[in-house]
């Protein structure tokens, strides 16, 4: 087995999908959290990109970009879609889910008071029950809702779906409430047992 060390910022952000996706694959990996004044500026030259989070493979393999670095846990581990239309659909959800988790970061990093409420009540009226409909409604092609987005089992765009909601949630509490499917998909894949323990367990972090 690979050794695996991701390294990112203490917060979920843009690793944490990466971490889920180790949980739910059952595969040991060394969750480095750096500090963003104390480390970072010495690490911020030596990664690819100039950006977190990062994979190293054994020490010698550096895969920057988040959700190349999701992909390739998803794909190594048999979470990607068991074929190439599955994996198209899971890459579809898992797209759509980083576009509302982008929207819903322009509602957190605007200064200006009265702009920053002008754009979290246009998130919660227009953006979020737009991506939600459609989201329901992607859910709902494939058996009826009560499984999962793609095929029959398990795959990174259910652990998309569950972290990105969750990241919302934290500013939106009451989102789901017109979107049965979307809530009864979040419970079933957080009480999957492997996800369930690492849920109860995880620093307490909003984002
Ligand atoms: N598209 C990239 C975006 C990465 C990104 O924006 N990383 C931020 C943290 S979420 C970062 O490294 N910020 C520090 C910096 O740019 O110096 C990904 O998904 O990995």
């Amino acid at each position: 087995m690979p050794t695996y060390k991701l390294t990112y910022f203490d917060g979920k952000g843009r690793a944490e999908l990466t971490r889920l996706l180790f949980t739910a694959a059952g595969v040991d990996f060394h969750d480095c959290r750096i500090g963003y004044v104390d480390d970072w500026p010495a690490l911020k030259p030596h990664t690819p990109f100039g950006q977190l989070p990062i994979l190293e493979i054994d020490d010698n393999i550096v895969i920057p970009q988040s959700l190349a670095i999701a992909r390739h846990i998803a794909r190594k581990y048999g979470y990607a879609g068991k074929d190439l239309m599955e994996q198209t659909q899971a890459d579809v959800i898992v797209d759509t889910f980083d576009d509302l988790h982008v929207e819903f970061g322009k509602t957190l990093y605007e200064k200006d008071e009265s702009k920053k409420n002008e754009l979290k009540r246009q998130f919660r009226e227009e953006v979020l029950p737009r991506y939600l409909r459609n989201l329901e409604k992607a859910l709902k092609k494939n058996c009826g809702g009560e499984g999962y987005f793609v095929g029959n089992s398990l795959t990174w765009a259910d652990l998309q779906a569950i972290n990105i909601l969750d990241i919302t949630m934290s500013d939106f509490p009451d989102m789901l409430k017109d979107f049965p499917k979307l809530g009864s998909h979040r419970q079933r894949v957080e009480n999957q047992p492997r996800i369930y323990e690492y849920l109860r367990n995880r620093p307490l972090q909003k984002l």
